[in-house]
């Protein structure tokens, strides 16, 4: 598991060590790793020409201690102080030991880089970029040099991944200690590139704020039949998708579905012959949800249009994912009220809608939009997009890191309801479910697009490679 923590518990934690250190101790771990990362990115340090952009902060502190050893070690160092009075006193003595200097003409330098360091601000950071910084950041990006963003992307909000104003784009990212929620989530996220951790010892609680699973955790988590298993202990998913306009979501959803381990698929819904003609061995039935036989989980809403069973679904005693059209008009009591879990699976656009707020303001505040319905709705959230998030009112909010822009394609997203909704069946708790499903779904997109454009049906098919491989790391 990938955690990630906010910026209150990092500063507790390095407090706690801090006191136990010499003073100093903790920032030279880091400017070690920072310095270290560096060299690696550079391949050869002797010669090179790094800029160091340097604010009033210890993240600043780390940049010019890294601009020490990358000067002891032959590069050209040049230190861009963004406020010369404030700039981290003992860091900036030992890079002038070191033999680096302070920048006369900052755009000069920068026009001829080849690594820029970018410690404006870390953890300590309010909002965006302030204005003196925003060209420099932008020279930076327009010059040929690889930028390093230290600690995080100066401008980017640590905590939530929301990008308040102007934001340094680097193309990695070396972070100490533990990574916080920003590197994860986007629109931060995308600022950061390739982020590295350094270990720097902290003492971090067993509970993040943020967690991300990867291969060992998802296939712990795959359900997988036992000897004594059948179609019905194995789980039976309900599929209320499709409509006379959108008949298409009904196989797509059922195509999903027959990927996630349930024993059984029921499609309910006038899209049966669709269904059918796909995939011969659904279950299906076009009367009401309630007459089609026991289910484990039900899947409403794909395709669905004005088409009836939200409500009777809602009713039942058993998981329910709420996808699409579904989502309309959900009614925050009926959910809130229901004895079994219900996972929504919004997209922004749906989210907004239910959040009553614009579409772009989901987008720039997915973690607070996510967990915010999560809690009117007493129900759990996996708001899908670029960085799909899994969120319960409190808890951990799982962010799955496997997706492709190329997942942006029509049916995609009732795919992953009848995945999500066949981990439930298959007894997964919503939270798993939902983040097991979009780990699987990123990854089949990935595998069906292979960098050209994929189709939703294409995705489905390439769920059980993907599910084998994954399987395969599990202990
Ligand atoms: N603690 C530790 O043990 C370790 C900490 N480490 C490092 O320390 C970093 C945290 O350092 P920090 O707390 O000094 O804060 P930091 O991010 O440098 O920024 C604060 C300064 O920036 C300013 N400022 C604020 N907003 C701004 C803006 N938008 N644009 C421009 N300026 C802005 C604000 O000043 P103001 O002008 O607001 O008075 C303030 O002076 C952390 O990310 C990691 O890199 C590592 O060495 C490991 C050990
Ligand atoms: N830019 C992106 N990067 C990664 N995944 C994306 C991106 N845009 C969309 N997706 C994924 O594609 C799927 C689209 O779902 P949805 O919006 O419901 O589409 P549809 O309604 O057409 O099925 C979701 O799983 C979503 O997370
Ligand atoms: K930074």
């Amino acid at each position: 598991m990938r955690t990630a923590y906010d910026v209150d518990t990092v500063r507790a934690a390095e407090g706690e060590l801090m006191a136990l250190l010499p003073p100093g101790a903790l920032m030279q771990r880091a400017a070690a790793g920072l310095a270290a990362a560096c060299a690696d990115m550079l391949g050869r340090v002797y010669g090179a020409r790094v800029v160091l952009l340097v604010g009033s902060g210890d993240n600043g502190g780390d940049a010019l201690y890294a601009g020490a050893r990358l000067a002891r070690r032959g590069a050209g160092v040049g230190a861009v102080l963004l406020n010369p009075d404030r700039a981290h006193p003992e860091g900036l003595a030992a890079l002038l030991r070191a033999g680096g200097r302070v920048a006369d003409d900052p755009f000069e330098v920068l026009a001829v880089a080849d690594l820029v360091l970018d410690g404006i601000t870390g953890i300590g950071g309010r909002g965006g970029l302030r204005p003196d910084a925003i060209p420099l950041a932008r020279a930076a990006r327009g010059s040929n040099a690889v930028v390093v963003a230290v600690d995080l992307p100066s401008g980017v909000d640590a905590g939530t991944g929301e990008v308040p104003g102007e934001a340094l784009r680097a193309d990695a990212t070396v972070t100490f200690g533990a990574y916080k929620p920003g590197l994860l989530i986007d629109p931060a996220r995308e600022y950061a590139g390739a982020v590295r951790l350094i270990p720097i010892g902290l003492d971090l609680p067993s509970v993040p704020s943020v967690e991300a699973l990867q291969h060992a955790d998802v296939a712990d988590l795959l359900p997988t039949p036992g000897a004594e298993s059948d179609k019905y202990r194995r789980g039976v998913v309900g599929i209320v998708a499709g409509s006379a306009r959108y008949p298409g979501a009904a196989v797509l959803a059922v195509a999903g579905a027959l990927r996630g381990g349930a024993g059984a698929v029921r499609y309910v819904g006038p899209g049966g012959d669709a269904v059918i003609a796909r995939f011969p061995e659904t279950l299906v039935s076009d009367g009401s949800p309630a007459k089609a036989g026991r289910v484990q989980a039900w899947v409403v809403g794909p395709g669905l249009g004005d088409g009836p069973g939200v409500d009777e679904v809602l009713g039942s005693d058993v998981p329910v994912l709420v996808d699409a059209d579904g989502l309309r008009c959900l009614d925050p009591d009926a959910v809130r009220g229901r004895p079994a879990a219900t996972l929504l699976t919004p997209h922004a656009g749906e989210a907004a809608a239910l959040l009553g707020v614009p579409r772009e303001k989901v987008e720039a505040e997915r973690l607070a939009s996510a967990r915010e319905l999560a809690s009117r709705y007493g129900a759990t959230v996996l708001l899908k997009g670029s960085t799909t998030l899994v969120a319960d009112a409190d808890g951990p909010v799982r962010v799955n890191p496997t997706g492709t822009s190329w997942l942006a394609t029509a049916g995609s997203g009732d795919v992953l309801s009848g995945l999500a909704g066949s981990l439930l069946a298959a007894g997964l708790g919503a939270r798993d479910a939902g983040s097991v499903a979009a780990y699987l779904h990123g990854l089949a997109g990935r595998h069906a697009s292979q960098g050209a454009p994929a189709t939703a049906y294409g995705v489905a098919g390439a769920v059980p490679g993907v599910w084998r491989d994954v399987a395969a790391s599990g202990g």
